[in-house]
């Protein structure tokens, strides 16, 4: 019978009831009614029903649930698929929980302060244009009105929703959710949301669906930086997605994501990220050296001076280190003055304009920006740093013109550049110059009146990443001195290098000596250092006084000298030996271009161990050496080591180290005669057949790298003695000679 159509019967009631259990008054009742899909429009047969607590009526056509009045002990309503028109017409059950009535006809939201049960509302597809009267709502969690006509969001204030759905409305911002405090999902998704202003505040929230909206930028996502429980975000159909990078950078932004427009973030992923925004220091030297090993490769392939392989005794350098102006760079050129016969100032290369007073080659070398990527492009740098908008770099060249005059680099460089060092094949000593005191630290910036405040700031706050790296990275820094007061920085600076050199055994003994400090003394005053010849050494230094054999040296010394150190020669060997010795110092004065200029010019083809070697046979030569003779770290290597370096180390390619280890005063006391004549016979040969003298002899063994390892250490070769065979000698010795 059409007239009965759609109305609900109780028949059709008893076989749709289920859950039999204790009502809330003791008696037995069905406590559900469920009936989907029945195509039912009157629903008044259910006022009878009274125990029910769940009803689920989905799919119907529906339009009145007054009859819900009557179920006070109702807590789920599925009202959706209907045709409901009524907000909410119906006397409130008072423990109604759950109402889903998505997909009816509703357009107005009305008070819903009397259902302060209600924890889950479910109002999608319908046609609310505002949402209102939920203001009492105490114990409402999660909401959803997708798909309404809402335009703007307000009426939430101070829920303690923690789940809210808004997607597809006509949202344009983020607003009026900023009390939200235990908000934790939010759906804004299929909205015109142009901005993630507005998020900020939502502390809780661990994911927010953003999907299909107008975001564009990605510092949009600044925003939401500080959310540290967000977990999931999704901004597909976005325009942010076509910007370059867009995924790192969002990752970058948001570290803590696992989820980024539906798919996982990998480890990998975040690491990139990081990678390439904020690169850690040993990145940024990790790519700087990738570059310069690149370019250096696409060179024609040379060998340097300071670089020829040698297991045990890289080429010599100190690098002082330290934040900007904290004084390293006029403790490097007063260093390079009074120890000059062991280092000498490596200028790097920079693209900043010279200060008043700093000239080129001395302090840097001045060049132009295109200069300095043709040089990079060139692979002549080991290492470069971007610093302050500027350029700086360590050349290759800047290092071989150093080692040319047989001596060790002394540079100075930010954190940055020893990073980029640690990535190279030299081994350098690093020494630390920090500032302690960050006010007078501050105050010598200011008083430079070359630095902006930011620049100011920027220089101070690097002084607690020097001490953090300092800490955190035991051995990283060899040294470590507090720069405050240059006085004492530097007496501990030249201890230091005297204890490296080895040259601090010397202090007392009966040697007539040459104290070059006191020659060239300097007064230190704090925050410069100022010339004054004559005055008297600098307070703190005294420990760090550097001697170095006299070049008047009594005959007796000598010979005394000569006679520890040569081997007892046929007069014929020792006249082709002094024939030999003189061609080398003429060579040397660049008097002749034969064949031993060639051997200081190393080329590929030569090297100077075995010339230096024959040098060792020249008191001439030994008289500025002697002071190493005496090194800590040599008199305490064990005789293996010694004879290995008597037996191999004059015929194995070695750089300019490696000549002074074998010059070294454990090698020279020790040294077999045969060694020597060996080396000679070494160099004869090589002059007289065109052979080169570097090719390594059958059986001649590397030195092992621990034999030259400082106490304490077990990796660092110590800081070798300087050779200071092809660069002292010449104004005495050469007139000496030349005169006789
Ligand atoms: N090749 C390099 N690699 C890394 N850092 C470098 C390099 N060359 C120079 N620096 C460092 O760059 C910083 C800026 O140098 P600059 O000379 O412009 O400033 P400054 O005020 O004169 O500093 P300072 O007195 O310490 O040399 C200095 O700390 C300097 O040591």
């Amino acid at each position: 019978m059409e007239k009965n159509e759609g109305v609900l019967t109780e028949d059709e009631i008893s076989n749709s009831l289920s859950e039999l259990g204790n009502s809330a008054t003791g008696l037995a009742a069905y406590q559900c009614l469920s009936m989907p899909g029945r195509g039912l429009k009157t629903i008044s047969v259910l006022c009878n029903y009274i125990h029910l607590q769940r009803l689920e009526l989905p799919h119907n056509n529906i339009k009145d649930l007054s009859c819900v009045s009557h179920m006070p002990y109702l807590i789920t309503l599925d009202a959706s698929h209907n045709q409901i028109t009524d907000f909410f017409g119906f006397q409130p059950p008072k423990n109604l929980k759950e109402v889903d009535l998505s997909h009816n006809q509703m357009a107005v939201m009305t008070d819903l302060s009397a259902h302060y049960s209600l924890r889950q509302l479910k109002l999608d597809y319908n046609c609310f244009s505002e949402i209102c009267g939920l203001e009492h709502c105490a114990s409402l969690r999660h909401l959803s009105l997708a798909h309404n006509k809402i335009s703007r969001i307000n009426g939430l204030d101070n829920l303690p929703l923690k789940n809210l759905c808004l997607r597809g409305n006509q949202i344009e911002r983020v607003e009026g959710v900023d009390t939200l405090k235990t908000l934790r999902v939010l759906d804004l998704s299929l909205n015109r949301i142009g901005s993630l202003s507005g998020l900020q505040e939502l502390r809780a929230l661990a994911s927010i669906n953003l999907e299909g909206n107008l975001i564009s930028e990605i510092k949009e996502v600044a925003h939401i930086h500080e959310l540290f429980l967000l977990r999931d975000l999704n901004l597909l159909s976005n325009p942010v997605q076509e910007e370059p990078d867009y995924r790192l950078a969002v990752m970058f932004l948001l570290q803590h994501l696992t989820c980024l427009d539906q798919e996982k973030v990998t480890a990998e992923e975040k690491v990139s990220a990081v990678n390439k925004y904020d690169p850690p220091l040993e990145v940024m030297a990790a790519r700087d050296h990738m570059t310069h090993m690149m370019y250096q490769l696409m060179q024609p392939q040379v060998i340097y001076e300071s670089t020829l392989p040698s297991l045990d005794t890289p080429y010599p350098m100190l690098v002082l280190t330290g934040p900007q102006a904290c004084g390293k760079r006029e403790l490097a050129h007063k260093l390079c003055q009074d120890f000059s016969d062991f280092f000498a100032y490596a200028a790097c290369h920079t693209t900043r304009g010279p200060y008043f007073g700093e000239e080129d080659g001395s302090d840097y070398h001045f060049v132009t920006e295109e200069d300095f990527q043709n040089m990079i492009h060139m692979g002549g740098f080991i290492q470069t740093v971007q610093y302050a908008g500027h350029w700086y770099g360590l050349s290759r060249a800047a290092i071989e013109e150093v080692a040319r005059q047989g001596l060790a680099c002394c540079l100075h460089m930010e954190l940055e550049g020893v990073f980029g060092l640690k990535n190279s094949y030299f081994e350098p000593r690093y020494i630390l110059l920090i500032p302690t005191d960050k006010e007078w630290y501050a105050g010598r910036l200011m008083a430079r009146a070359l630095y902006t405040h930011p620049q100011i700031h920027q220089a101070v706050a690097r002084v607690d990443t020097y001490a953090r790296i300092d800490s955190e990275r035991p051995g990283f820094f060899d040294n470590v001195i507090p720069c405050d007061d240059l006085v004492e920085a530097y007496g501990k600076l030249r201890q230091v290098l005297t204890e490296y050199l080895g040259l601090e055994e010397l202090e007392g003994s009966d040697r007539k000596t040459v104290v070059t400090p006191e020659n060239t003394s300097t007064v230190l005053t704090r925050g410069s250092l100022v010339d004054e010849d004559s005055q008297a050494p600098p307070a703190g230094s005294e420990t760090g006084h550097v001697t170095l054999s006299d070049p008047d040296m009594d005959p007796p010394d000598q010979n005394r000298l000569l006679t520890q150190l040569s081997p007892q020669n046929t007069s014929a060997e020792l006249a082709s030996i002094h024939r030999r010795q003189q061609r080398v110092r003429e060579a040397l004065a660049g008097k002749s271009s034969g064949v031993y200029a060639g051997l200081f010019k190393r080329s590929p083809q030569t090297a100077p161990s075995t010339l230096a070697s024959q040098m060792l046979q020249d008191p001439a030569f030994l008289s500025p050496m002697m002071p190493s003779h005496a090194s800590k770290h040599h008199q305490s290597e064990n005789s293996s080591s010694e004879d290995s370096r008597a037996g191999s180390g004059l015929s194995v390619p070695s750089s300019a180290g490696a000549i002074t280890e074998a010059a070294g005063p454990a090698w020279c006391s020790d040294v077999k005669h045969s060694a020597l004549e060996e080396n000679l016979d070494t160099l004869e040969d090589a002059v007289e057949s065109g052979r080169s003298p570097i090719s390594p002899r059958p059986g001649s063994e590397r030195l092992s790298p621990a034999a030259s390892t400082r106490p304490g250490s077990n990796v660092k070769p110590v800081l070798p003695p300087i050779p200071s065979g092809r660069k002292t000698p010449l104004p005495w010795t050469l007139r000496q000679e030349n005169e006789e």
